[in-house]
C-alpha cells in the first residue's frame, strides 16, 4: 500500500477516504459517492489505483462516449462480463432486470463499482436516470456502488426528488510544492525526452541525469508558470518543452550544469516567451536551432532573440490568429460568404455562384469596362456593404449540404458581429440589416483552408 501512496503523492487524505469507504471485500459498499475537483487533480488516478489495489470489479463509463441511456446500460452490462450483453436493454426496467439476473452468476457480496466519469453530462439526460443510478443498490440485490466523477460542485446537479445524497470527496487544486513533487516524479522521462532528440557524450549524459539539474529547472519553471496556470497536464507539457531548451547550452558545452545563475539567465526569457503559448499547443517544428558558426556564448542572446522572434511571428501571423477564433463549421462558411459578398459586385453573383447561369456575351464595351475596373481591384478598394438576404443566398450557394435556416444559424451571424469579424447590427432583420466584412484576404483564406474551400475561385478579381 505504501507503494501506492508513493506513486500518487499529495493525495493521502483522498486515498484514505476511498480505502475507508470501500472497506473490506465482504463488507457492504456505500450506495453512491461523488468525487469532484478541477481537471487534472488526480480523481481518476486515485480511484483506479485504489480499485486496482483492492481488486474490486469496476466499470468506467465515459459519459461523453456513452451519450444515451441505452449505451450506458449496455456498457455497464458488458463491463460486468455477463451473458446479458447480447440482449437489448432499452429502458431502466430492462436494465434493473438484467442486473437482477446476473446476480445469480456472482458471489453474493462481490463488490461492484460503477464509475461515471464526466458525470456532468448525465444532467442532460432524463432526470430519473441519474436518480436511478444513485440508488442502484436498492433496485437490485448486488453489492454495487455508483460513483460520479466530475469537475463541477454538487450544487450544480439539480435534483427534484428521490435522490439519496451521495458521500462527497473533494480534490482541491495542487499548490506549488505539490506540483513540484508530482512533476518531479517523472524526472527520468523528462531526461529521456532530451536525450532522445540530442546526441550527447557520456559525461554530459551523467550531468543531465542528475536529479538536482531537473530540480533547479523545475524551480525556475514553476516560479514563472505557477501564477498563470495550475493545470498539471499543461504544466507537464510546457515543462517538457522548456527542459529541452534548458539543457541545450549544457549539451553544446556553453554553460556548465552547475552554473545556476547563467542557466537562469538563459532560460528566464525563454520561459516568459513560452508563457504566451500556454494551451495553444502550436507546432514545435520551428524550435530554434543555432545556425553554424553561432556556437559560443556571446551568440546565445542572438539565438534567444531569434527564438522569441519566431514564437512571436507564429503568434501574430494571421493564420494562427484566424484559427484562434475556433469558429464553428457553419460560422466559417457564413464568414466566407460575407467576405465574398463584400468583395464581389452584386451583379456578378449569378455568374459566380449559379451552375446554369447562361452564356454571357462579351461586348467590346464590357471588355473595356472590365479592363478599366481591373486597374482598381475590388479587394484593394475595401469591403462594400451587403444585405442579409444576399449573405444567406451566397452562404447556401457555397455550402454543399442543404441545411435549414434556423435561429441557430442567424445567431452565428450575431456572434460574428460581436467578434468584430463582420460590421453591422447585431439584431437580425431580414429587411433592413446591412453588413460589411472587415477581415482581410489572408484571414479569410486561412479560415477557408480549414474547411477546404477555395476562396479565389469565387472572387471576381481573380476571374
Ligand atoms: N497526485 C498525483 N500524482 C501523480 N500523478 C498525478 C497526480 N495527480 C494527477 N496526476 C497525473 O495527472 C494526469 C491527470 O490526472 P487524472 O486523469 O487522474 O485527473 P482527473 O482529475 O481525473 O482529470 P479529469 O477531470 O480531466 O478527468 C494523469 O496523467 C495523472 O497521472
Amino acid at each position: 500500500m505504501e507503494d501506492l501512496f508513493n506513486k500518487v503523492p499529495c493525495r493521502e487524505s483522498q486515498l484514505n477516504d476511498l480505502f475507508n469507504l470501500f472497506g473490506e471485500y465482504d463488507e457492504p459498499l456505500p450506495c453512491s459517492l461523488f468525487l469532484s475537483g478541477s481537471m487534472g487533480t488526480g480523481k481518476t488516478l486515485c480511484l483506479t489505483s485504489v480499485l486496482r489495489y483492492l481488486g474490486y470489479k469496476h466499470v468506467i463509463i465515459d459519459c461523453i462516449e456513452c451519450y444515451s441511456p441505452k449505451i450506458i446500460y449496455e456498457t455497464i452490462l458488458s463491463g460486468l462480463n455477463t451473458t446479458e450483453t447480447d440482449s437489448k436493454c432499452e429502458s431502466i426496467l430492462d436494465f434493473t432486470n438484467a442486473l437482477n439476473r446476473i446476480e445469480l452468476n456472482l458471489t453474493q457480496y462481490q463488490p461492484i463499482v460503477v464509475i461515471f466519469d464526466r458525470a456532468e453530462r448525465l444532467r442532460n439526460m432524463d432526470q430519473s436516470i441519474i436518480c436511478v443510478f444513485l440508488r442502484l443498490r436498492e433496485l437490485c440485490n448486488l453489492n454495487i456502488c455508483t460513483l460520479l466523477v466530475t469537475h463541477l460542485v454538487y450544487d450544480s446537479f439539480y435534483f427534484k426528488m428521490g435522490v439519496r445524497e451521495p458521500i462527497k470527496i473533494y480534490f482541491p487544486n495542487y499548490n506549488k510544492e505539490e506540483l513540484f513533487k508530482i512533476i518531479f516524479l517523472h524526472q527520468e522521462s523528462f531526461t529521456q525526452y532530451v536525450l532522445s532528440s540530442h546526441e550527447v557524450d557520456k559525461e554530459i549524459k551523467t550531468e543531465l541525469n542528475k536529479p538536482e539539474l531537473f530540480a533547479n529547472f523545475l524551480n525556475a519553471f514553476l516560479s514563472v508558470f505557477y501564477r498563470p496556470c495550475r493545470d498539471l497536464i499543461e504544466l507537464q507539457h510546457m515543462a517538457r518543452i522548456n527542459f529541452v531548451k534548458y539543457c541545450e547550452p549544457i549539451i553544446r558545452n556553453e554553460i556548465q550544469a552547475q552554473d545556476l545563475s547563467k542557466l537562469w539567465r538563459h532560460i528566464s526569457p525563454i520561459l516568459k516567451t513560452s508563457l504566451e503559448l500556454l494551451y495553444l499547443r502550436l507546432s514545435s517544428n520551428k524550435s530554434y536551432k543555432p545556425s553554424p558558426g553561432k556556437e559560443n556564448t556571446d551568440n546565445m542572446e542572438t539565438v534567444n532573440y531569434n527564438f522569441e522572434k519566431t514564437l512571436k511571428e507564429e503568434l501574430t501571423c494571421t493564420k494562427t490568429f484566424a484559427q484562434s477564433f475556433e469558429l464553428p463549421y457553419y460560422a466559417k462558411f457564413l464568414l466566407i460568404a460575407a467576405y465574398l459578398a463584400s468583395y464581389n459586385p452584386p451583379k456578378e453573383d449569378k455568374r459566380l455562384f449559379m451552375k446554369n447561369h447562361g452564356k454571357q456575351r462579351k461586348r467590346l464595351q464590357q471588355v473595356k469596362a472590365k479592363a478599366k475596373i481591373n486597374e482598381k481591384l475590388n479587394t484593394q478598394l475595401g469591403p462594400k456593404v451587403f444585405t442579409l438576404d444576399r449573405l444567406l443566398a451566397i452562404f447556401y450557394a457555397i455550402l454543399e449540404e442543404k441545411i435549414g435556416l434556423t435561429s441557430n444559424l442567424l445567431a452565428q451571424i450575431a456572434t460574428l458581429v460581436e467578434l468584430k469579424l463582420i460590421a453591422g447590427s447585431k439584431e437580425i432583420d431580414l429587411d433592413t440589416a446591412k453588413y460589411k466584412c472587415i477581415v482581410g484576404y489572408d484571414f479569410i483564406s486561412a479560415v477557408a483552408h480549414t474547411v477546404s474551400f477555395n476562396v479565389r475561385k469565387y472572387l471576381y478579381d481573380f476571374m
